[in-house]
């Protein structure tokens, strides 16, 4: 069968080709077929071969089908396959890769041999062209092509579509070479797979053709036998492969409904006039569609083309949402869904009334950064729901191409506008409010630098005419207003920060948690599980041992799921109930079944087996009832595997019985579960070891910081405020400070800046001028894998010294920060806020403070300055009085460490 004479010229294939498996399918060549991909070596084909910014006519792949043995058990590879070019990928990579490639069938192909199975099949092929016709065949084959095309335009007449597609196919027919001729029609003819696989085989035109012609005939006449009038759903499947596609074939499992009577092109035009482009898109718009008309549908650019203009006609060029700004209402808002957050509101509502006043849309971009969960994009959504907008959140954590931003050229495989673009065809209006959040974790890559096109989208002065690659045209974003979240400002890039305004979300203090926590965290959690304050109450104490036990933030998300898994533990408390509920239900049927059997009305007592029985069923079917409820939890099981510290919520708690309870509560009245239960349900400290755990932090440092060489410090991390119990030990030996837990350059040289001035006062110290001449120290910062910068440290590492080499303990409930210099200067640091609440957070009562803070100070709020004792210091002796209560006490004689050098002091 193999062609080794080329009956005409052909673009060459490479001969060693990828392969793409397919199942249920024959792709031919001419033909252009939907491919959904779900296996994994499929996957790793595209996501190697495919996904890369290739150029179309580099990507041939070969799509060879896995033909089914007798048994019908999938098994062998075809040995003919067909190279192919894919002309578009659909999908997404997450959560899980879900493609569908559009692929145009270029040559039949034979698989010599795979050289290689794994990650994806690649196969050595080779290309398999018709052989030449001999003269004595040639009348034959020209009577046999006449009969051919006239049965395949009868086809076309017979199948269900608007007649200018029709007379555009039946061109086609007359017009293709005459060995593409019988791949083409065999792509409208219903036929199973081995049918086609038969007409892949046919190398040579004669066999193909003769195959093919008895097919297309079985079609005119089932087509015939339906009538006009009946034209079977199959049928209506192959009219709209041709409708939609312009004569390319979809595999029959991915019909696309018929739209009677359509004319796709004229809908388009429509679509395209209506969308009200400015003159300069329009002519663009109207040139582009002038050539789809024109073009072949079986080129790849055909598709291409098309997706192209239907985004043009989605873009909301011309379409505004009403905005209805009302300060008062605003407010109302903001102050519902939130609590506290009282200067963050105060500055969105300023910028709202600024905007009301001007009347204009022009304005700062507003930035909120804060630690995770503290309320920022809540904040965000809420503008926009004030504002009566549509609102859009673009999530920007690793993107590192600017692409990502900016779209893509057309001329690449899967080539798609920017997420701006996209987010404005999915909200349809050109003023959405559009959230970018995390704005602070942009990447930068070798695709180009995602925020520098960012810029072009912020900057009021360019993005009036913001051109996305994909489009090509510019858009009036001036209208759009975004609005960023970041947890640091260090990695947002100088340019973007001068463009936005910066507010700050600061972290909660306790009071605060508690209240958001019982104000709004648990009605809402209560709603989400189907409970009302009727059956579940949780008092603010109990919220205040969930914060304090089992949750260190900044913010209230921990605590927020902390609250969902009680609320879940209740609910299968209730569920259970409203099961027993149902038994004794089914025990009262089966009483009322005794009655009419005849039987006494006491039947409980004198229960027969058949009443056993009977009951037995009724609570099967209860179960059974249940079981849609079961699989409609997926989902919540599925978000809870995504909570990466919830090993705690897996305990006494059941998602289905939950979502059992959720439905059936509807169903039953409060008064029914109270003869079941206590209501409502008191949610106390057993209950809440009993869900979440025995206490994951315990509060008190007060243990660790009893022995010499340990002091507390206070550090800031874009997650908000952390104690930090520094460490140090002495032993004998001479290679001096040893550093660990994963420390920055500058935290290096404060350790260092820290013994230099140690040694510089010894004698002040009691010390020895060579005290570490046969001693070496090791210092070393708790949570070894995390990496720690900056100066702030410096009065911590000096006092832990201190504290070790004279042999003393530091005060238990003392905390400090500030940075020092070799003459003992104490220099303000950043962060003050968010330290002093880890600290007040922590249960300490002292916080050593650089004097130069203090204007930081009326930013903490008076809940926590009345709880803890702020000192504020200018130099390291004030540091050392306030640490170790102005007398540097003894240490007990039953400290538990040994000190190495206290022979020396
Ligand atoms: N002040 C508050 N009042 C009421 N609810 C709040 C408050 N602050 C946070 N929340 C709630 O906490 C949850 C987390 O908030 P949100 O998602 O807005 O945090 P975020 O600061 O954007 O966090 P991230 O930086 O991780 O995106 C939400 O359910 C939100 O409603």
């Amino acid at each position: 069968m193999r062609g080794d004479n080329m009956s005409s010229p052909h673009f060459p294939i490479p001969k060693t080709l990828p392969v793409l498996v397919v199942f249920d399918g024959v792709l031919l060549p001419g033909s252009t077929i939907r491919i959904p991909i779900t296996s994994v070596k499929n996957i790793n084909l595209v996501h190697s071969r495919l996904t890369f910014s290739s150029r179309l006519a580099s990507t041939i792949i070969a799509i060879v089908t896995k033909e089914p043995d007798k048994k019908g058990q999938v098994n062998k590879l075809h040995s003919i396959g067909t190279a192919g070019v894919v002309v578009q990928i659909t999908g997404t990579s997450l959560p899980r890769p879900r493609y569908t490639l559009l692929v145009t069938g270029l040559c039949r192909v034979h698989i010599d041999s795979v050289v290689q199975e794994h990650p994806y099949p690649v196969a050595l092929v080779s290309q398999l062209n018709s052989p030449t016709t001999q003269v004595q065949d040639y009348a034959q084959l020209v009577g046999l092509m006449r009969e051919f095309k006239e049965a395949a335009q009868k086809l076309i007449d017979l199948l269900d579509i608007p007649s200018s597609e029709g007379q555009k196919l039946k061109d086609l027919v007359s017009r293709v070479p005459e060995e593409q001729l019988a791949d083409l029609v065999a792509s409208l003819v219903r036929a199973t797979l081995p049918e086609r696989l038969q007409i892949l085989d046919a190398v040579d035109v004669p066999t193909r053709v003769k195959i093919t012609l008895p097919l297309l005939l079985r079609h005119i006449q089932k087509l015939k036998e339906v009538g006009e009038a009946n034209v079977d759903e199959d049928n209506k499947r192959v009219g709209v492969r041709v409708l939609q596609r312009g004569g390319r074939s979809l595999p029959p499992s991915h019909p696309i409904p018929m739209e009677k009577g359509q004319n796709e092109m004229a809908e388009l035009e429509a679509r395209l006039k209506a969308a009200n482009m400015p003159p300069e898109a329009n002519k663009v718009a109207v040139k582009e569609l002038g050539r789809l008309k024109r073009m072949n549908p079986l080129v790849p650019e055909y598709p291409m083309l098309r997706s192209y203009l239907d985004l043009l006609a989605d873009l909301p060029w011309d379409i505004t949402a009403p905005e209805t700004c009302n300060i008062t209402r605003a407010r109302q808002h903001l102050d519902t869904d939130h609590y506290g957050l009282e200067k963050v509101k105060r500055r969105v509502l300023e910028y709202l009334a600024v905007r009301q006043l001007r009347g204009d849309l022009k304005g700062p971009i507003l930035c909120f950064v804060g630690p995770p969960g503290v309320g920022k994009t809540s904040v965000a959504r809420s503008i926009g729901t004030t504002l009566g907008r549509p609102y859009h959140r673009i999530s920007l954590g690793g993107v590192s191409d600017q692409h990502d931003i900016r779209g893509h050229r057309r001329t690449y495989i899967g080539a798609m506008p920017g997420r701006v673009i996209q987010a404005l065809r999915t909200v349809k209006v050109k003023n959405p409010v559009l959230l970018l959040d995390e704005i602070d974790k942009l990447g930068s890559g070798m695709q180009g630098d995602p925020a520098a096109a960012l810029l072009e989208v912020l900057d009021p002065a360019q993005n009036s005419s913001f051109t996305d690659t994909y489009v090509n045209l510019p858009f009036d974003l001036s209208q759009v207003l975004f609005v960023a979240t970041a947890n640091s400002l260090s990695t947002i890039p100088t340019p973007l920060l001068d463009r936005m305004e910066i507010i700050p979300v600061p972290g909660y203090t306790q009071e605060e948690k508690v209240m958001i926590g019982h104000l709004h965290l648990l009605p809402k959690q209560l709603q989400e599980h189907g409970l009302t304050p009727e059956i579940l109450s949780m008092s603010t104490e109990t919220i205040a041992i969930i914060i304090g036990e089992y949750t260190r933030e900044a913010g209230v998300r921990t605590l927020e799921r902390k609250i969902g898994a009680v609320c879940r533990a209740v609910a299968v408390q209730v569920a259970e109930a409203l099961s027993s509920q149902d038994d004794v239900e089914a025990t009262s049927e089966i009483k009322g079944a005794g009655e009419i059997s005849g039987k006494g009305k006491d039947g409980v007592e004198t229960t027969s087996e058949e009443q056993i029985t009977a009951k037995q069923q009724q609570q099967g079917s209860v179960r059974h009832e249940r079981i849609p409820y079961e699989s409609d939890d997926d989902d919540d099981d599925d978000e809870d595997e995504n909570d990466e510290d919830e090993e705690e919520e897996e305990r006494g708690r059941n998602p289905s019985a939950a979502a059992a309870a959720t439905v059936s509560l509807s169903n039953f009245s409060l008064s029914s579960l109270r003869q079941h239960l206590e209501l409502p349900i008191v949610v106390e400290k057993k209950m809440i070891q009993d869900v979440l755990g025995p206490p994951i932090f315990l509060s008190g440092l007060a243990g660790r910081v009893s022995v010499p060489g340990v002091a507390v410090g206070l550090a800031w991390t874009p997650v908000g405020g952390e104690v930090m119990v520094v460490e140090a030990t002495c032993t004998p030996g001479d290679s001096g400070l040893t550093l660990t837990g994963q420390l920055g350059s500058v935290m290096k040289e404060s350790a260092k800046i820290a013994l230099s001035w140690v040694r510089q006062h010894a004698p002040m110290l009691d010390l020895e001028p060579d005290f570490m001449r046969d001693e070496e120290i090791h210092l070393h910062f708790p949570a070894g894998a995390i990496s720690k910068d900056g100066p702030s440290a410096g009065v911590t590492i000096l006092t832990v010294l201190v504290s070790l080499l004279s042999n003393r303990c530091v005060r238990p409930d003392v905390a400090m920060t500030g940075e020092i210099t070799l003459n003992g200067v104490v220099l303000p640091v950043g962060g003050i806020k968010e330290k002093l609440l880890a600290a007040h957070r922590a249960g300490l009562s002292t916080v050593i403070l650089p004097s130069a803070n203090k204007k930081d100070l009326a930013d903490v709020p008076d809940s926590v300055m009345s709880e803890v004792e702020v000192v504020l210091v200018d130099s390291v002796e004030q540091v050392l009085q306030a640490a170790f209560d102005g007398t540097f006490p003894e240490v007990s004689s039953d400290a538990t460490r040994t000190k190495t050098l206290s022979s020396k002091l």
